[in-house]
């Protein structure tokens, strides 16, 4: 079993353990109006992450649960357009309740970020108060991918289908996606190349929106991923290090100098 296939057999453990919370949910339904994701990807918009750890890195927020309001109006604050939430609790240290927690307070739209391969987390997401959910094509044979992106479709939420290469590419395609992510990092090996994008963004049809994510850390990356077509980029680490530190002059910076703000 790779990492991938082991982090996606635990959340399916850890989901089972919090099943029942499902029924909860479901009895009070959803509260919150769908807040199209797809919508907020406009040439070229910045996707924060809300990532307290990873399984590579360690610890990034020492406390989630009490900086998560800090965390998520400096967020609005530097202009992103839509959050993602990492919602799987043993590698990321991530919560399902984050989502709720922010809708609380934050119109922007959210993905629920984790390893689905069930229905059930889908409904997980869509009660919770997310806009849009994850779907990981290298953990979902075809078929599985095709009914829980209906699944999902049926509910009225986005789905980001991440993709890492051709192969994986070519099964997306024939679904007729409306965003496309590409990740960066290969999830198997956790090495990242931006390149990645620059390659299979090129054999992706224009009406498709496509998101670049991981690894993107500076103005200059964002420019570039910008100017071949890219609608947004999702960024995790660095977005929580500039959070970080509010007074330093990079946070300022980021967003300032790249050609980000021109092109909305
Ligand atoms: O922190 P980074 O390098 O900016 O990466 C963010 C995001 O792309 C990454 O967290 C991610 C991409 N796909 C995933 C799937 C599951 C968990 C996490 C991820």
């Amino acid at each position: 079993m790779n990492i991938l296939e082991e982090i996606s057999k635990r959340e399916t453990e850890e989901f089972n353990q919090r099943r029942e919370f499902l029924n909860v949910f479901k009895k009070y339904g959803r509260i919150y109006p769908i807040v199209s994701f797809s919508d907020a990807l406009k040439p070229i918009s910045i996707i924060g992450e809300f990532k307290p750890a990873s399984p590579v890195k360690g610890i990034f927020i020492k406390n989630p649960k009490k900086e998560i309001r800090n965390f998520i109006d400096i967020y609005e604050k530097i202009g992103c357009k839509a959050i993602s939430v990492l919602t799987n609790k043993r590698d990321f240290n991530g919560d399902p309740l984050y989502i709720s927690y922010i809708k609380a307070f934050c119109n922007l739209p959210i993905l629920y970020k984790n390893f689905i391969l069930l229905e059930d987390q889908i409904e997980e997401a869509f009660l919770l108060g997310a806009d849009c959910v994850l779907l990981i094509a290298s953990i979902l044979k075809p078929k599985r991918l095709k009914s829980l992106y209906a699944f999902a479709n049926n509910l009225g939420l986005d789905s980001l289908i991440e993709i890492h290469d051709e192969e994986e590419l070519n099964v997306v395609l024939e679904l007729k996606p409306k965003i496309i992510g590409i990740n960066n990092r290969n999830l198997k090996t956790f090495e990242v190349d931006i390149n990645n994008t620059f390659r299979l963004s090129k054999n992706i049809p224009g009406e498709i929106k496509i998101v670049s994510e991981s690894g993107i850390k500076s103005s200059e990356e964002i420019d570039k991923l910008f100017n071949c077509g890219i609608s947004g980029v999702l960024i995790g680490e660095a977005m929580v290090k500039l959070a970080n530190k509010p007074g330093d002059l990079k946070l300022k910076n980021f967003l300032k100098n790249s050609n980000v703000q021109n092109a909305c």
